[in-house]
């Protein structure tokens, strides 16, 4: 039998066309361009139903609405297929690939994210190999999470990031080898590959949290801290340095720890792209530890805001946030 694939197709340059602006999406051009495509429609390859947002979006202007949208219509469409391609921008799928990641409770099918660097109706575009593999993989190696199709590698979603702003091979997942790849012949890495559940799916909504991002630098003073601390923001991610350190700097620790005693959540994660934080390795990092600052393992720091999306949009106690963030609940981190 036929598999049956539902792609919901968001924006993104894979349907753009140039404007006199610069690339911007254009309604019915990708359905339009794919129809025209005949390889898409080879005996070898599954039915498939493209569905097209009525805003189509450069992925910059996503937000947690939009993924919650997205969420929505896949949990709509879940009965009736058997896989689900999203086509996005590059720009934010990382943050999108991880926000579905934890959205999705029970998840027993494959969501397959991706898109282009080049528009799929222009010559060279890396398009038609995104797409054409994202369909044949979820059909042919269904792997029930949500993941990321890029430039012949499948990730797993909220270990992805993008990393280059150029090139064909703008993904990577740093921490964790890919779930797939579609070499001469397509490999599995099964000892990374979820077991099947059949558990209903359903969708945890997730709403728009206010969450501080503060880079830190060499000199950096605590007014800085302070002044992202000032907004109303739930919970704040420390991009530190190495292994999770920060300067031992008594008024930036103040900060953080007034912070933890107004119940706002700090979460470390390392600015390096591969590793884990251990606040335990450094003075300066166990500075940080002792002000109540949580650990952000080896996430990335797309997946800790996105996780923090999903916990914060709960009813929970601090503590269980806290508590929640350092447990492996998507894959998204090591232990
Ligand atoms: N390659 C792309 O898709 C970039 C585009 N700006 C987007 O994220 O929508």
């Amino acid at each position: 039998m036929k598999k049956s694939i539902y792609v919901a197709y968001t924006g993104g340059t894979i349907g753009m066309r140039p404007s006199a602006q610069g690339y911007i999406p254009a309604a019915g051009f990708l359905s339009q361009t794919v129809a025209n495509m005949p390889e898409f429609h080879r005996a070898e390859m599954p039915h498939f139903t493209i569905h097209e947002y009525d805003s189509l979006i450069d992925s910059s202007d996503m937000n947690p609405g939009d993924w919650q949208q997205i969420a929505d219509d896949i949990h709509n469409n879940y009965a009736q297929y058997d896989g689900f391609i999203i086509l996005h921008g590059t720009d934010t799928m990382a943050y999108t690939a991880s926000a579905l990641s934890f959205m999705f409770e029970d998840l027993g099918k494959p969501v397959i994210v991706t898109g282009s660097q080049i528009p799929l109706a222009e010559l060279r575009s890396d398009g038609q190999v995104n797409l054409l593999n994202a369909l044949y993989i979820a059909a042919n190696y269904p792997i029930p999470e949500v993941t990321l199709f890029f430039n012949n590698q499948l990730f797993r979603g909220n270990r992805s990031r993008k990393v280059d702003a150029n090139g064909f091979n703008a993904f990577d997942s740093p921490n964790l080898a890919p779930l797939l790849k579609a070499g001469i012949k397509i490999e599995v890495n099964n000892q990374l590959v979820g077991i099947q559940t059949d558990k209903k799916m359903y969708v945890s909504p997730v709403k728009s949290q206010p969450i501080g991002v503060v880079t830190l630098y060499p000199g950096i003073s605590s007014e800085v801290l302070r002044n992202t601390l000032q907004q109303p923001v739930k919970a704040l991610i420390l991009l530190s340095f190495g292994v999770g350190n920060a300067p031992k700097n008594s008024a930036l620790l103040q900060q953080l720890a007034d912070a933890d005693k107004q119940g706002i959540i700090v979460l470390n994660c390392t600015q390096c792209v591969r590793g884990k934080v251990d606040m335990g390795g450094y003075a300066n990092g166990h500075a940080l530890r002792e002000v109540g600052v949580v650990s952000g393992m080896d996430m990335t720091p797309e997946a800790a805001l996105a996780k923090l999306h999903y916990l914060l949009s709960q009813d929970l106690p601090v503590s269980e946030i806290k508590r929640l963030l350092t447990t492996n609940l998507r894959g998204e981190l090591s232990q």
